[in-house]
């Protein structure tokens, strides 16, 4: 397969699979900041580049349209991705975000948002390196509009754009294969709302099933397991960022989140994330922690439903309640909370859990990415601990 654009940029390149003369870390040095291109790249003549203010309300409400209508479906075309204008400021504004890295095309004549790319800084650990990174996502171009390269040149701003405030290494995740992934996960997911998602076609009745016997077999308690399980509060967070970055320095690449991450992206934020914690009701220590955040999809041509209401296993740590019970409680409150699906990537330690707390594998893969970093060898996905949204 040809990748025109991807063989000129800094990425591990399929030819260079298996060769270990090549060292593991940056693939390019920086640039000197002023040899970085001053100027925005050119755009075809009847667009224009747009920065998109996403703290205003009226410009994160264009930005949700053109996502809501045009950003990524599955390959059946039974979904597309629907986030949230609160979910979009939650995560293009974190602690330290530049303004200029919410990147938008405009139509010149009709002044449309026809296009979006988006960049986020984050402090990522590669093995025992701390890297400053930009984390890529929201790469959306409109239906109408595709094909016309567009993609590869909003690509180069973005890194033009994060040249300029000296960040060279890049995260990001696509549903496609391109050079050369760090790991391949696998998406599962396990039914809440079992008759919905046999009416709109993505799960159907097993052989020898009745519906009522569907339904029993997902049934969940009303209310969790675990003595202490409650809501993380602002007061846990010096407590959960220890026990969050002492979890995630097993994983060979892990987000380095100190306390004002911690604070912004696991505190919870209706509709946005959801996070919990088991505080011991002896010692009141805090032992563990779990969350998932919110991301509905449309439902595409279906008569009786538009809205699928998804929760996203975001991080979670076990020390004292097992991983299996901890999750168990996590489906518990997002059933209680009206969710229809409770998805999970095979990362970090989730295979432990996922066929006993009956999710089933999906179709779909995410493939995660580096930028100007070369890893010797591909990741297995339990390796992995970071969940990109
Ligand atoms: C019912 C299980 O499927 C999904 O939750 C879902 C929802 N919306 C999507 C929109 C675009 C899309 O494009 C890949 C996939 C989905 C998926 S499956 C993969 C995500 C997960 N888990």
């Amino acid at each position: 397969k040809t990748h025109k654009f991807w063989e000129t940029q800094p990425v591990g390149q399929f030819k260079d699979i298996g060769d270990s003369s090549l060292p593991e870390g940056p693939i390019e040095s920086p640039t000197p900041l002023s040899e970085v291109k001053q100027e925005p790249y050119n755009l075809p003549t009847q667009y224009e580049w747009t920065n998109c203010d996403m703290e205003s309300e009226e410009t994160c409400n264009k930005v949700y349209n053109l996502l809501k209508d045009n950003y990524v479906e599955d390959d059946e075309n039974m979904f597309r991705f629907n986030y949230s204008q609160e979910f979009l400021r939650w995560a293009l504004c974190p602690p330290g975000y530049y303004p200029s890295w919410h990147i938008g095309v405009r139509a010149k004549a009709s002044q449309k948002l026809v296009a979006f790319i988006t960049g986020v800084p984050a402090r990522i650990r590669v093995r025992d390196a701390v890297v400053k990174m930009v984390e890529i996502n929201f790469l959306c171009v409109h239906k109408k509009l595709r094909s016309k390269r567009l993609a590869p040149v909003m690509i180069k701003e973005v890194t033009r754009r994060v040249h300029l405030e000296n960040i060279w290494q890049a995260a990001y995740t696509a549903g496609v294969v391109l050079p050369t992934p760090i790991t391949t996960c696998q998406y599962w997911h396990r039914s809440l709302n079992p008759k919905k998602l046999i009416d709109v076609g993505f799960s159907r009745l097993g052989a020898r099933m009745t519906m009522s016997r569907t339904i029993k077999l997902y049934k969940l308690p009303d209310s969790p397991s675990t003595p202490g399980f409650r809501k993380m509060e602002l007061r846990d967070v010096p407590a959960v960022t220890r026990l969050l970055r002492n979890y995630l320095s097993q994983f060979v690449v892990a987000p380095d989140f100190d306390e004002n991450d911690v604070e912004h992206w696991l505190l919870p934020t209706e509709n946005v994330v959801d996070s919990y914690l088991v505080e011991s009701p002896e010692t009141h220590e805090i032992t563990d922690f779990c969350s998932f955040y919110t991301l509905p999809s449309s439902i595409l041509g279906n008569q009786n439903y538009l809205t699928l209401k998804a929760a996203y296993s975001y991080y979670n740590v076990s020390v004292k309640t097992p991983l299996l019970q901890l999750m168990n409680d996590a489906l518990i409150v997002a059933k209680q909370k009206d969710f229809d699906v409770f998805n999970a990537l095979d990362v970090m330690h989730n295979e432990s859990f996922l066929k006993e707390l009956k999710f089933g594998p999906g179709d779909g893969q995410l493939h995660c990415y580096l930028y100007n970093y070369r890893l010797q060898h591909a990741l297995r996905p339990s390796e992995l601990g970071l969940v990109l949204l």
